[in-house]
């Protein structure tokens, strides 16, 4: 038996051993709260083109005033200009009067003289990237923000700052502004988030702007055996059968470790069919979570299956009440642990103890997850009289209020209904005389 805090840690570090082998992609959409298990690097530069910074014009030397001869629009579509010269002239109540800076006036914007810039189509707009276009000095393309450049822009001038009249615009640009550079806030190539990040949905939308589907991210995959002739896996359990209480809260249990249950068996009672599962399960997952079967009854398998595929078993045992007979293995070598094994007992409050106790810091180690434990204090004063064990830690029931535990009551090792009023379990050491004692939460989902 290995004492309670001894065992979380055995779990915890065989996790910190085991991480590297959970690295796995996964959708951008369900990557938030996970942790990369690489850095992020840029597919593509950001900007990925040079691109207009405002909505105005492109312009093409010094100014101040300069021809307007097309439009392009966000996504690289590029208009031919077929009215005027755009928002500006329409917007503007100047806009029929003389352009600054001696403006030649008398071109109607009908016969604006505007002419294709090479490359740009001539009739209506067109879908697609711009044909690489070229601006000449005293050229201007009317821009949407987010549209790309073309070669030879100098500026953009936005409509705020642009007289725009007969086919030409006039106002003062500043060398390269209102215009982003490809590349300048994030080059192709450069990494952007290290390796142990928290993916945030911050880091999702940056993923997905530096051209990545997925996240290789640490999330350990658990697959389950609920064991035991007498289980019922739905509805209402029939003459001497059990509905399964503790398949249901797998799920959540993994989820709020940062590991994600991938398949459930239920399997009957029988030393042949635990080896079978064990081994099949094993393969395609890191953790195999066996419910039941961990004591020494004739149907407790276990151990015997865990011995028969050669397994090591780390933790045999924890001296904690409920989940005593709880346990922790691993099928491969000290230096390559492989598929890790953990018993929870068959008592639905066991098995949840024996999660918060081996399963929850082994997969959090795994995942990189936080400790929500972290963040209490050592000890809470507990309300109450509560009779320690002789030589194993309780682990109580508790409900957490105006920093005081109080005992819920109901936690023998069979109900649930102790754990399901409290917010935590109270650790209870032996020979415990109060009023003081640490807390670790019950998962909330
Ligand atoms: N001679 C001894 N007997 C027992 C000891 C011991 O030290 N010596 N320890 C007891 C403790 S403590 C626990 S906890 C249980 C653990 O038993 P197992 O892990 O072998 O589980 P089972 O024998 O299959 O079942 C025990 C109990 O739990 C019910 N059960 C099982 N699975 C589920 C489930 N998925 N959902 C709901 N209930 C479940 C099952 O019907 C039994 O009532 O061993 C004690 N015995
Ligand atoms: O300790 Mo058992 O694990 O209490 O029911």
């Amino acid at each position: 038996m290995t004492p309670w805090a001894e065992a979380r840690e055995a779990a915890r570090e065989l996790g910190d051993r085991l991480w590297p082998a959970t690295g796995r992609p996964v959708a951008l959409d369900r990557a938030v709260g996970a942790v990369l298990a690489r850095d992020l690097t840029a597919l593509v530069g950001v900007p990925p083109f040079d691109a207009a910074a405002m909505d105005g014009y492109a312009v093409a030397g010094p100014g101040p005033r300069w021809r307007v001869v097309g439009r392009v629009l966000a996504g690289g579509r590029a208009a031919e200009k077929t009215e005027g010269v755009g928002r500006a002239e329409r917007a503007e109540a100047g806009g029929e009067g003389e352009l600054p800076g001696g403006g030649a006036g008398g071109l109607s914007a009908a016969d604006s003289g505007s002419h294709p810039v090479p490359g740009l189509p001539t009739s209506d707009p067109v879908p697609g990237p711009m044909p690489d276009p070229v601006l000449r000095p005293g050229e201007a393309v009317e821009i949407a923000t987010g549209a790309p450049v073309p070669a030879g822009t100098d500026a953009v001038l936005p409509y705020e700052h642009a007289t725009a009249a007969r086919g030409e615009v006039a106002g003062e640009i500043a060398l390269g502004r209102h215009v982003r550079r490809a590349g300048e806030d994030t080059a192709p190539g450069a990494t952007v988030l290290p390796a142990g990040s928290a993916v945030t949905p911050a880091v999702v939308g940056l993923a997905a702007s530096l051209g990545h589907d997925t996240l290789t991210v640490r999330r350990p995959r658990i697959a389950a055996l609920v064991t035991g002739d007498e289980i019922a896996a739905t509805g209402r359990p029939g003459a001497g059968q059990v509905r399964d209480a503790i398949g249901p809260m797998l799920p959540a249990l993994a989820a709020s470790a940062g590991a994600e249950l991938t398949g459930l068996r239920h399997i009957g009672d029988g030393f042949d069919t635990m080896v079978e599962a064990l081994a099949s399960a094993a393969g395609p997952v890191d953790v195999v979570v066996v419910c039941g079967a961990s004591s020494k009854g004739p149907a407790d398998h276990l151990r015997a299956a865990l011995a028969r595929i050669g397994a090591t078993v780390v933790v045999d045992g924890v001296s904690c009440r409920p989940g005593h007979p709880q346990l922790l293995a691993h099928l491969g070598t000290p230096e390559d642990p492989g598929t890790v094994v953990v018993g929870l007992p068959g008592n639905p409050n066991a098995a949840l103890a024996a999660a918060v106790t081996l399963l929850a810091p082994l997969l959090r180690a795994m995942a990189g997850a936080p400790d929500p434990d972290a963040a209490l204090p050592p000890t809470i004063r507990v309300k109450g009289a509560i009779r320690p064990h002789a030589h194993d830690t309780r682990l109580v029931a508790v409900r957490v209020m105006g920093g005081q535990a109080e005992p819920v009551g109901h936690d023998r090792p069979g109900s649930l209904r102790g754990p399901a009023l409290a917010d935590a379990y109270a650790v209870i050491p032996p020979g415990w005389s109060g009023p003081y004692a640490p807390l670790v939460w019950l998962p909330r989902g």
